[in-house]
């Protein structure tokens, strides 16, 4: 304890590990004003290659945690650090990582796997909305809310993440292109899909959340996992994905597409016919817009027809 930031230790009792990840650790706290649970992620700083890159990263990362607001992206509390270490307050996540959720059922049901992917999905939109690209997402990287199959996913661990902003590129493109080499296009079309590398994440979070084991493995065949990548040569064991539906199999073949110009966008995923489950969609929507927890939430509620709608006014009296 010695070694916290002074103002953590008086506003967090930190206890045990609860999870362990490459660049640190994170322990259960309790915030000692409510003795409400959350989560404390240990980023030691010595972990990050160079300096430069360390501090850009992390205050990247610190930044785009801070900013984003969606149902399906971790939220920070609060942030400390010392020379070493950087110390981020997170919402507690009690069904831990997908990664063991998946490894401890050999494979989810395909509706589980559906509901998880569509708020992984809307995650991801908002974030590319927003100009972010997250470039890490992995099972180790989405968190669930419970142990419960039916509950609210997280993506968390912007390390790796990118804020899309005006390039030098996007401005020469605004001039005349005359006198303008054809590589100065070429490598405009590279970085113009860019967004693609989260959308083939995707599809292989979701080949492992269906499969129970990764679409590129050292364990297929003679070629390297980077030789099966690069050819886009998936292995789908029929065992494994002979109870799996076709159009489920359909959207991980347009994800995992070698040409990111030909790779299924986020938004052409989500109008995909494997997600247009209004059962699921509603109880997506449930956990992510719970009821009475927010203005707008309420605000959007169908008044029960007929019937005097009861609404929330700031000051909190019912009107009828
Ligand atoms: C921001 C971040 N990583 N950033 C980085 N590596 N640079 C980050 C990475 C991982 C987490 N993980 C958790 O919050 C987390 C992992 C876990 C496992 C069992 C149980 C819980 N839990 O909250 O009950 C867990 N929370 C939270 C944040």
């Amino acid at each position: 304890q010695s070694s916290l930031p002074r103002e953590l230790r008086e506003k967090y009792l930190l206890t045990r590990r609860i999870g362990t990840g490459v660049c640190g650790e994170v322990r259960l706290a309790f915030q000692r004003s409510t003795c409400r649970k959350v989560a404390v992620k240990i980023i030691n700083k010595k972990n990050f290659q160079s300096e430069g890159m360390a501090t850009r990263n992390a205050t990247t990362e610190i930044e785009i945690l801070q900013r984003v607001d969606h149902p399906c992206l971790i939220k920070t509390e609060d942030f400390y650090q010392t020379d070493d270490s950087y110390y981020i307050v997170l919402e507690l996540m009690e069904g831990g990582e997908l990664f063991h959720r998946v490894k401890s059922q050999q494979q989810l049901q395909e509706n589980v796997a559906k509901l998880y992917f569509y708020q992984m999905l809307s995650a991801v939109q908002y974030l590319h909305s927003n100009g972010i690209i997250h470039r890490d997402l992995k099972p180790e990287n989405i968190l669930l809310s419970s142990q419960e199959d039916v509950c609210l996913i997280k993506v968390t661990d912007f390390n790796q993440s990118r804020i899309l902003e005006e390039s030098v590129l996007m401005r020469t493109l605004c001039g005349t292109p005359s006198y303008l080499a054809p590589e100065v296009f070429t490598q405009a079309s590279t970085t113009g899909y860019s967004l693609a590398v989260d959308a083939w994440s995707l599809g292989v979070l979701l080949f492992v959340c269906l499969g129970g084991y990764p679409p590129f493995h050292e364990s297929f065949g003679d070629k390297s996992v980077t030789d099966q990548i690069i050819l886009g040569e998936f292995t789908m064991v029929p065992s494994k994905w002979r109870h799996v539906s076709d159009q489920a199999k359909d959207v991980v073949r347009r994800l995992l597409v070698v040409d990111p110009s030909k790779r299924m966008s986020i938004e052409a995923a989500l109008q995909h016919a494997w997600l247009q489950d209004q059962g699921m969609l509603e109880t997506a929507h449930r956990l992510m817009y719970p009821p009475g927890e927010d203005a707008a939430a309420v605000s959007m509620q169908e008044a029960p027809s007929g019937g005097p709608s009861k609404r929330k006014r700031g000051d909190g009296d019912e009107e009828d």
